[in-house]
């Protein structure tokens, strides 16, 4: 199957914009949710419109197929805990042909440049990428800027730096923070060929809906919200939410008028 086709099944309304819901914080930090309430989880973020999800190898047994519907599969292959002597280093946990056999729409890798196990992350990069081509399976870059040598992890500078190294190294998709200021991010989105999401960010920053309208409003092409999503006691309102203002023109264009931001792409 053509790399293009699996790319285009990662946008639902297929409008090349995305809104992803990363459920691999099980591996970094711990249980997304309890046992019990997985299924209902899932249930929700697809009912309420993810275009895809994002889990490691083991939980995607975890999920019934039926489930997922018109929402993508996508297989997270980095791994690496808050418990590790270095928390921004990350390895390779899984490959390419093991996620396209568990069913996968496209596979991530996650990059810490400026961390000090950037360079063997970077390598690990080159051989997903590679492995990605050898397959045609999309390749979903989480390039952050993060590490001791980072001193502004939303420095738009920066951050036009990293989404660039990731489209080098031949991901398909980029995502990163949100510059601060957000405006700014028009910046790092002129200078990037491919589409960039944002993350979602702690359950504890503001208003994840406000984040998301930024987002759009400055150009990006989507978002990864997780922890606002598997934290929220309503999630399935919350994911039917974010996917209007990821999919819907004429949110995006209010907010644009609302703010006097103007898009770049
Ligand atoms: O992509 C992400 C984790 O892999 C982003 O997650 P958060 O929305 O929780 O920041
Ligand atoms: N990719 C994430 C892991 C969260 O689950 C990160 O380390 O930011």
């Amino acid at each position: 199957m053509r790399k293009a086709l699996r790319l285009r099944r990662l946008s639902r309304p297929r409008d090349d914009r995305y809104l992803f819901v990363p459920l691999d914080h099980s591996v970094s930090d711990g249980p997304v949710v309890p046992r019990d309430r997985w299924h209902d989880l899932i249930d929700s973020v697809v009912v309420g419109g993810a275009d895809a999800i994002i889990v490691h190898k083991g939980r995607v047994r975890t999920i019934d197929p039926g489930v997922l519907a018109g929402c993508a599969l996508v297989v997270h292959l980095s791994a690496g805990t808050a418990h590790a002597a270095d928390t921004n280093a990350k390895v390779l946990v899984g490959e390419v042909d093991e996620a396209l056999r568990l069913g996968a729409d496209a596979v991530s890798v996650h990059v810490n440049i400026g961390s000090d196990t950037e360079e063997r992350q970077l390598v690990d990069f080159g051989v997903v990428a590679k492995a990605c081509d050898d397959w045609n399976v999309p390749l979903i870059a989480m390039a952050y800027p993060r590490g001791p040598r980072i001193a502004d992890p939303n420095d738009p500078v920066l951050l036009a730096h990293v989404v660039n190294i990731a489209v080098d190294l031949g991901a398909d998709i980029v995502k990163t923070n949100l510059a601060l200021p957000a405006e700014r991010m028009a910046d790092v989105i002129a200078s990037c060929p491919i589409p960039v999401l944002v993350a979602g960010g702690p359950a504890t920053g503001g208003s994840v809906v406000d984040h998301a309208r930024t987002a759009m409003a400055v150009g990006c092409s989507g978002l990864a919200v997780g922890r606002r999503v598997f934290t929220s006691p309503a999630p399935m309102s919350l994911v039917a939410e974010l996917a209007s203002i990821v999919h819907d023109d004429t949110e995006a264009d209010l907010v644009r008028a609302m703010t006097g931001v103007v898009a770049s792409s």
